[in-house]
Parts: C-alpha cells; structure tokens; sequence
C-alpha cells in the first residue's frame, strides 16, 4: 500500500528526518509514537503528500509521488488520500452533510451519488440525525466523527491520522479508536496514526517508534 524509502528533511540548517524507510500494507493500522520534535508530524505530511522530502522516495499503491507536479499531487491526495487531524477543520457555514460532500464534489464525483455516500457514512457512524447540523451544533467526538466520513468520501487507499484524538475526552476518544478498527473490518482500510495516547498506539496492529528523525 505505501513504501517510503530514504525519507530525508531539511528545514534550513535542522536535519528533521534522517532516512525513514518504512512500509505500510493494506488493511494495516500502525501507529506512529516518540517524543515531540521528532518528525512525526513532518513523516506523516510527507507520506501523505502534503509536503516533499528532500531526500528518499514515497510510493503509494503504484503512485510514486515525487514525480508529481503541485497540481497533480493536489488531485492525487483528493482521490486516494484521507486526512484527520487533532483540529477537525470542518467548514463552519457547512452543515455535517456538505463538510463530508466537498472532497467527493471536488473530484468531480456525481453530487447525488456523493450525497448517498456520505449520508451512508454519517449513518455508519451514528450521525443519521445530526446531518443537517453545521459544526458549531455539534459536540466534540461528532465533530470527528464528521471529519473522519469526510476523510473517507472519495475511498482512500489510506488515511493518515494526526493526534485523531488529542481534542477528545477519553470516552470518545476510544469510541473514535473503535471506529478505525470497524472501518477496517468493513472497508480493509488502512490507517496509519500518529499518537500521544498510549491506549490507541496498544491497539493497533503495529507501533513505530520514532527518535531523532528516525524510525528505531
Ligand atoms: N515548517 C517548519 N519550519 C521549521 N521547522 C519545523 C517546521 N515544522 C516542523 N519543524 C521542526 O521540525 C522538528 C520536527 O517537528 P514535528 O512536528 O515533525 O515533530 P513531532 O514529532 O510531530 O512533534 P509533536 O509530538 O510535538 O507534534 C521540530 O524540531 C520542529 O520544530
């Protein structure tokens, strides 16, 4: 599913990834944990072609990235790519229905048949009730909840998950592990994450640990 090789980063003088190779398989959920400073956010937006190593290569499915221009990157990461981030970025003036939509829109996908995808989503993941509700009408974990369907619209080979539940009391933040493992089961969807919370990093299928910009 994804092969990095060589990763390398430089933010000027500050050497922050220093030859990462790692490989992730369909279906996986891996976690990636270590100290603060250490790459793990810079990894994850690289692998998640966000941003660009300086050095190394990333693959995913048969996609080698490096060779994408900006534009064709930004298309790639709409169609094969899912993000979740510790701050779920909903578009306040959206209701939960339209902030899952967007991506499927913008990759050009039919409005109706995007529409019946995310209400299916919302309804996987107990939001049914709540889709005509803009962001500001919903609690914490709905709010994630949204950002994970709208992560998942366009069937992402993977989703990269950053601090997924750093904003949540630790209630939700195991429903939302949960989930993760039940879109696994249904979908074979691979995740990989970065954490803080010991008790996600435990569940998942494999734990990278990651000092000094390297995998160790
Ligand atoms: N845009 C940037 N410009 C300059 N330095 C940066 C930039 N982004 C990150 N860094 C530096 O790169 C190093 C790695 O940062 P990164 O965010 O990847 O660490 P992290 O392991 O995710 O940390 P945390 O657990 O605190 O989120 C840090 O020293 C950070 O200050």
């Amino acid at each position: 599913m994804l092969i990095a090789t060589n990763i390398q980063k430089y933010y000027g003088q500050l050497w922050v990834l220093k030859g990462v190779d790692l490989e992730i398989k369909q279906g996986e959920i891996a976690s990636i944990v270590g100290p603060s400073g250490s790459g793990k956010s810079t990894l994850l937006h690289i692998l998640g072609t966000l941003d660009k190593p300086d050095k190394g290569e990333v693959k995913v499915g048969n996609q080698r990235i490096n060779f994408l221009n900006e534009k064709q990157m930004a298309a790639f990461r709409n169609r094969h790519v899912g993000f979740v981030f510790q701050f779920h970025h909903l578009l306040p003036e959206f209701t939960a229905l339209e902030n899952v939509c967007i991506p499927g829109w913008m990759a050009g996908r039919r409005k109706k048949e995007v529409e019946d995808n995310a209400l299916s989503l919302l309804q996987m993941l107990g939001l049914g009730k709540r889709t005509d509700n803009k962001p500001n009408a919903l609690s914490g974990g709905e709010q994630q909840r949204v950002a994970v369907a709208r992560a998942l619209i366009n069937r992402p080979a993977i989703i990269f998950a950053d601090e997924p539940t750093g904003n949540l009391d630790s209630a939700n933040a195991r429903e939302l592990h949960q989930l993760f493992f039940t879109l696994r089961q249904q979908f074979n969807q691979t995740f990989l994450i970065v954490t803080h919370n010991e008790e996600l990093a435990q569940m998942s299928d494999r734990i990278l640990h990651m000092k000094d910009g390297k995998i160790v």
